[in-house]
C-alpha cells in the first residue's frame, strides 16, 4: 500500500504514485490517486482523532488503512457510506495485516466516523491553532501565512490546499487546435492553450505527451516565460531548468516566432545539477518543439563561470536568463499534497538563502542590457520580494526591476508562483 510506504520511507508521495505498475490505468488509477492525496492532505484531522481512539501509535500498514478510511468518511457519501467504509477498512486490515487487528479497525473507524461528523468548521476569527486543526495544515505555516495574507486570504488559501488538484495540459500544437475526440478528455480553461485532463484519460494522455501535442504544467507556469518573452536570435540560458517545463515552453515560442516569420536561429541552453533530474530534462528537451536547438549542460549554476560555457561552445553571456529557482513550494500545495508536512520552520530561510546565491550566479551571465527572470513557485515573500530586494541592495547599480507578478492561488485560480523581470542596465 503506497501510503504506508510514503508513512515508514518519508518517499515522495508524486514519486511514489508513479511506482504504480503502467497496467494500472483510468479510472482505477485516479481512485488510487485520490485515496493516498486525500488521506496525506487531511492526516492532521484525521491523525489528532486517531491519536484519541487508540492508546498505542498503529503501525504504518495500520495507520495507513485508518487514514484512508478517514479521508474517505470526509469526502462523505449516502447514508450508508460510514457502513461502506468501515466495511472495506476492515476487509483490507485482514488482507494487509491480521484478524485481531481487523477487530481494532472496527471498533475504532466506527468511531472515527462519529468523531469526524461531531467536528465544526471553525469560526471566521479562528486562530491559528483552529484553522491548522481544521485543514490538517502546520501551525507553524498558518501562523505565517495570517501575518502575509490577512485572515480571509489565509483562509481561501487553506481551502484551496484541501481540494482536490486538476490536472492541467498545455496544448503545443500551432498548426491545430484540440480536434472533438480530443475536447472529449481536454476541457477548456480561461487560460488560452490551457486545458484540464478529464479524470480517467490515463493512456490518452500518455500518447499526447509522447508525440508532442501536449505538456502536462499547471497555468502558472507561463507567468515567468511569458516575463522572459524570449525570440529567436537571442542567447537565451533556462539556469534551473529540469525537468523541463519552462525550457518546453520557451522552444515552443520560439519555434511560433519562427513560424510567424522570424528566421533568427533559435537556440536555447538548458542548465541543472547532475543527478536523476537531469535525465527527465533530456527526455522532456528531445520532444521540443523541431526547430529550434537546445543544448544541455549539467553544472552547478553557482559554480558555472565562463569558462565551463566556453567549454562547451556556448556563449558565456545571454539575451535572457531564467531562474526558475528551487523553493518551498508553498504555491504548489494542492498539487504537491505532502510538501506541508515536510517542511520545516526554518526552511523558507534556507530556501532563500540559496536562491540569492543562485540569482547573483545568473545575473553574472546576463548580458548587457539583457533580461533576467528570477521566478518561484512559492508564495511567502521572504523568497520572492525579499529576495529581490536583497539582490538588488547589492546589484542596483547593475540591474533594475521592470515587472512582477505573484499569483496567489485563492485569487488566480491556478497554482501560485512569482516572477520578477529584471533587465541589466
Ligand atoms: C523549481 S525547479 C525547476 C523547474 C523547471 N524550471 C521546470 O519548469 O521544469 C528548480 C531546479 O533547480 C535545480 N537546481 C538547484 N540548485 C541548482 C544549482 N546550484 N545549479 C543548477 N541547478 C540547480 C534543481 O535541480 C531543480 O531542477
Amino acid at each position: 500500500m503506497l501510503l504506508a510506504r510514503w508513512l515508514e520511507k518519508n518517499e515522495r508521495a508524486d514519486t511514489l504514485l508513479e511506482s504504480l505498475p503502467r497496467t494500472l490505468a483510468g479510472v482505477e488509477r485516479g481512485r488510487c490517486q485520490s485515496l493516498l492525496f486525500g488521506a496525506i492532505r487531511h492526516m492532521g484531522r484525521i491523525d489528532a482523532h486517531l491519536s484519541a481512539l487508540v492508546e498505542r501509535a498503529p503501525r504504518p500498514r495500520l495507520k495507513a488503512v485508518l487514514l484512508v478510511a478517514g479521508f474517505e468518511l470526509i469526502e462523505g457519501g449516502d447514508e450508508h457510506h460510514a457502513a461502506r467504509v468501515v466495511h472495506h477498512a476492515v476487509e483490507q486490515t485482514k488482507t494487509l495485516a491480521s484478524a485481531p487487528e481487523a477487530r481494532l479497525v472496527n471498533a475504532v473507524v466506527r468511531r472515527l466516523a462519529a468523531a469526524l461528523a461531531a467536528d465544526n468548521a471553525p469560526p471566521a476569527l479562528a486562530t491559528a491553532a483552529q484553522l491548522a486543526a481544521w485543514f490538517s495544515h502546520p501551525e507553524w505555516l498558518v501562523q505565517r501565512w495570517l501575518a502575509q495574507f490577512s485572515a480571509a486570504g489565509t483562509r481561501a488559501f487553506l481551502e484551496w490546499n484541501q481540494k482536490p488538484a486538476p490536472v492541467l495540459a498545455r496544448w503545443r500544437l500551432r498548426a491545430r487546435a484540440p480536434s472533438d475526440a480530443e475536447l472529449a478528455w481536454l476541457a477548456p480553461t480561461q487560460w488560452p492553450e490551457f486545458y484540464e485532463v478529464r479524470p480517467g484519460h490515463w493512456a490518452e494522455t500518455g500518447a499526447a505527451i509522447a508525440d508532442g501535442r501536449i505538456y502536462v504544467q499547471d497555468a502558472s507556469t507561463r507567468l515567468a516565460v511569458g516575463l522572459l518573452a524570449p525570440r529567436p536570435g537571442e542567447r537565451i540560458l533556462d539556469a534551473c531548468a529540469a525537468p523541463g517545463g519552462k525550457s518546453i515552453l520557451i522552444a515552443d515560442m520560439l519555434a511560433a516566432a519562427r513560424e510567424a516569420g522570424d528566421g533568427a536561429p533559435a537556440r536555447l541552453v538548458a542548465l541543472d545539477l547532475p543527478g536523476p533530474r537531469i535525465d527527465r530534462l533530456r527526455e522532456n528537451l528531445a520532444r521540443a518543439a523541431a526547430g529550434v536547438e537546445v543544448a544541455l549542460v549539467q553544472a552547478d549554476l553557482a559554480k558555472a563561470g565562463r569558462r565551463l560555457f566556453a567549454d562547451h561552445n556556448l556563449p558565456e553571456e545571454y539575451d535572457a536568463v531564467l531562474l526558475d529557482a528551487p523553493c518551498s513550494n508553498t504555491g504548489v500545495m494542492r498539487h504537491r499534497v505532502d510538501v506541508k508536512w515536510r517542511l520545516r520552520t526554518g526552511d523558507i530561510e534556507k530556501h532563500a538563502k540559496q536562491q540569492l546565491a543562485l540569482l547573483d550566479a545568473a545575473a553574472r551571465r546576463v548580458a548587457a542590457s539583457g533580461r533576467l527572470v528570477y521566478s518561484t513557485c512559492s508564495v511567502d515573500e521572504v523568497e520572492n520580494e525579499r529576495v529581490v530586494s536583497a539582490f538588488l541592495e547589492r546589484a542596483g547599480a547593475r540591474f533594475e526591476l521592470e515587472k512582477s507578478v505573484v499569483a496567489y492561488p485563492w485569487l488566480s485560480g491556478h497554482d501560485g508562483a512569482a516572477a520578477f523581470l529584471l533587465r541589466r542596465k
